[in-house]
């Protein structure tokens, strides 16, 4: 599903001492089927901006299409179910959207609400549970007795069941191990492959960015300061610097041996095995790096 923003503003506690405006005119297309890193400093906008994609902010000025709907500031209530029915939404805070007795309740409940039978949900739990990481065992739990990261991972699974065309992540791997990070990351992009469905993820973590994301968004005092192809966006690491933000860790590498063995890199490589190559080749192009 293709996401369209269109001049889309919006402005918190609007008309009180309070307003704050959080995004200016905002103008993107998200192409369908990607997946989409949105990055920039804190306070940047990029949470309020992902929040327009399932209807949760509507926006005070401008537009935003999803696929063939539409969210303006006079979207009803009843349209935005029918948009979250394709659009999933999984929060930085994963306690905000547990609420059932049981993890298994509160993995169903979205396609039961949706009007999918019981029984047929529940066949697919097992699977669910098991793509995400979570040990059978937690499915009778309530879900405010599990850690953070298996919260993480039950509210993934409750998006998942719902087979959305649109994955919006918000910081999907804070807090937790590398392992665990690794193990998400790998959870998405093998939904990805499968589905093809457009992935949205919220992140500070430059090194997730290269890992998964095909495109970038960077978001700076609540406008759009830099768009495109991820390895596009990682190029210009001084533009990406003034913004606040840094290289992840193993392309900073490769840019100190370019610079230092003047050999350029060709096209730069966001896979650590294609950046080792890389680093090989020039190491033998100049044998004092
Ligand atoms: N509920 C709210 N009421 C008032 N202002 C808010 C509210 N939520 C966010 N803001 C403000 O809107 C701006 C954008 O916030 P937003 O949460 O979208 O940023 P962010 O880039 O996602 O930040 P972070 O990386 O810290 O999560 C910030 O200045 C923030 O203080």
């Amino acid at each position: 599903m293709r996401i369209v923003f269109e001049k889309t503003s919006y402005t918190y506690m609007e008309n009180t001492p309070l307003e704050k405006r959080a995004l200016h005119e905002v103008s993107t297309t998200f192409p369908s089927g990607e997946i989409i890193a949105v990055i920039g400093r804190t306070g940047s906008g990029k949470s309020t901006l992902v929040q327009h994609i399932n209807g949760l902010l509507r926006p005070s000025q401008g537009k935003v299409t999803i696929g063939e709907r539409t969210v303006d500031p006079k979207t009803k209530k009843k349209q935005i179910q029918k948009l979250r029915e394709n659009v999933g939404m999984v929060f930085q805070y994963p306690e905000h959207q547990l609420f059932e007795e049981t993890v298994e309740k509160d993995i169903i409940f979205g396609p039961l609400n949706a009007g999918t039978s019981e029984q047929q949900i529940k066949k697919q739990v097992p699977m669910l549970i098991q793509r995400v990481g979570l040990d059978e065992s937690l499915l009778h739990q309530s879900p405010f007795h599990l850690s953070g990261g298996q919260m993480r991972r039950a509210a993934i699974a409750g998006v998942l069941a719902m087979n959305p065309q649109v994955l919006i992540l918000d910081e999907p791997t804070a807090s937790l191990d590398p392992k665990g990070k690794q193990e998400i990351i790998e959870l998405l992009k093998e939904w990805h492959e499968e589905k093809r469905l457009t992935i949205i993820i919220v992140t500070h973590d430059m090194e997730e960015v290269a890992d998964i994301a095909s495109r970038a968004v960077v978001m700076h005092d609540g406008r759009i300061a830099m768009e495109g192809h991820a390895q596009e966006i990682f190029e210009q690491q001084g533009r990406l610097e003034a913004l606040g933000l840094d290289l992840p860790p193993r392309l900073k590498v490769l840019s100190y041996i370019s610079v230092k063995t003047g050999v350029p890199f060709s096209s730069w490589s966001l896979s650590p095995e294609k950046a080792a190559t890389e680093v090989n080749a020039s190491r033998k192009g100049n044998k004092d790096v």
